[in-house]
């Protein structure tokens, strides 16, 4: 068992006025998700994220993009002239509240005229990946968050076990089994993703599927059973040969791709540096130096195909917890040589 250095990035404690009104609204989320009366309220005051076929909403917004949100009243006018029926809204999934407490949800349109819905919203419904990198700040987490719970619920019409409808609780929260009452949460796989580190250096990979050029942290799904310090150790043997000798937990985030991911990072060490890279999971795997990294970062991403000759090594984009756990490894190398 490892006994890692646990520096959890906990935000520090909120004042006590603050944590009252942080708390009210967490208290008031949980009513939502649990009380159909409470949401069926909160369904005719609430604001609504906008979806096409999981495609989320974006709007231009200055130089960049934003997320728009429309009111319980203008998503009946929208739903009406489109034809459908107000019970629509009720599809809607709760995916927060603001600090007023006033509830955010998120629903597909998939079923109305695409363009004709964007002339309308003045907005674009856009390809997950894309909209990701366009979008700044708290958006994009919440757009990914919003569109893996749609996704859920939509791959999840039917009782695993009986074979008959599961359906949604009002909020979304859960589905239910239509006959034995079984109850369906919506999941996320737990993903180990390492930067392992030797010495003045750490290590970066890439799988053939990736961007040409692109390296990241080595990642792994965690099997059934193992706890998140065995993952590492089993997927930095598995992948490139090496026994890990320490970890310390550095950070967590929801990755949509492939389903919902719970993506657990952290640094990692190893005690030497011969790499048995496996090339049925991995194209490559190298140590980079430093001042690769600090190169490879400035570069950002890189829009080259692999015909246009050497394509410089670059890294996932600033919303990618890889981007961070290298970001974070550079900084303490930088403060380690300035002793
Ligand atoms: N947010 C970030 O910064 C990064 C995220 N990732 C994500 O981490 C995830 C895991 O990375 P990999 O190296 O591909 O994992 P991996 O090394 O475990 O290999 C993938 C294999 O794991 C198996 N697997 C086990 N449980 C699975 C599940 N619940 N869903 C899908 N496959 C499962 C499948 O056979 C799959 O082919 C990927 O979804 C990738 O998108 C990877 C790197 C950076
Ligand atoms: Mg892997």
């Amino acid at each position: 068992m490892f006994r890692g250095i646990i520096n959890l990035r906990l935000i520090a404690p909120v004042c006590a006025r603050r944590s009252s009104s942080y708390v009210k609204q967490k208290r008031y989320l949980f009513d939502l998700k649990e009380n159909d009366d409470v949401c069926r309220q909160a369904l005719k005051s609430g604001s609504f994220y906008l979806f096409h076929d999981l495609l989320p909403l974006l709007r231009k917004s200055g130089s960049g993009f934003s997320v728009p949100t429309v009111s319980a009243q203008e998503l009946q006018r929208t739903i009406n002239k489109h034809g459908q029926d107000e019970q629509k809204i009720e599809d809607a999934v709760l995916v927060g509240c603001s600090k007023s407490c006033v509830a955010e949800f998120a629903l597909d349109l998939g079923c109305l005229e695409k363009s004709s819905l964007e002339a309308d919203l003045d907005g674009t419904f856009t390809f997950l990946p894309k909209a990701l990198l366009l979008l700044e700040g708290k958006c994009a987490p919440l757009v990914a968050q919003a569109q893996a719970l749609l996704r859920w619920h939509e791959t999840h019409q039917f009782c695993s076990k009986t074979g008959n409808p599961t359906k949604k609780n009002l909020s979304g929260s859960k589905r239910i089994c239509s006959t034995n009452g079984l109850i369906y949460y919506p999941q996320m796989s737990p993903v180990v993703i390492s930067l392992v580190s030797y010495k003045d250096r750490c290590l970066l990979a890439r799988q053939e599927g990736f961007p040409a050029g692109m390296y990241t942290a080595l990642s792994g799904f965690c099997d059934i059973g193992e706890t998140l310090e065995e993952t590492v150790r089993r997927e930095v043997a598995e992948e490139v040969g090496l026994e890990v000798d320490s970890l310390r937990y550095y950070g967590s985030q929801h990755w949509p791709f492939p389903s919902s991911s719970l993506m657990v990072a952290c640094q990692a060490t190893v005690q030497q540096d011969k790499l048995n890279v496996n090339k049925s999971e991995l194209e490559d795997a190298r140590w980079f130096t430093l001042e690769e990294i600090e190169e490879a970062l400035q570069r950002g991403i890189v829009h080259l195909k692999p015909e246009s000759g050497t394509i410089p090594i670059w890294v996932p984009p600033k919303w990618a917890i890889a981007h961070e756990l290298i970001t974070s490894w550079v900084q303490e190398q930088k403060a380690h040589s300035n002793g």
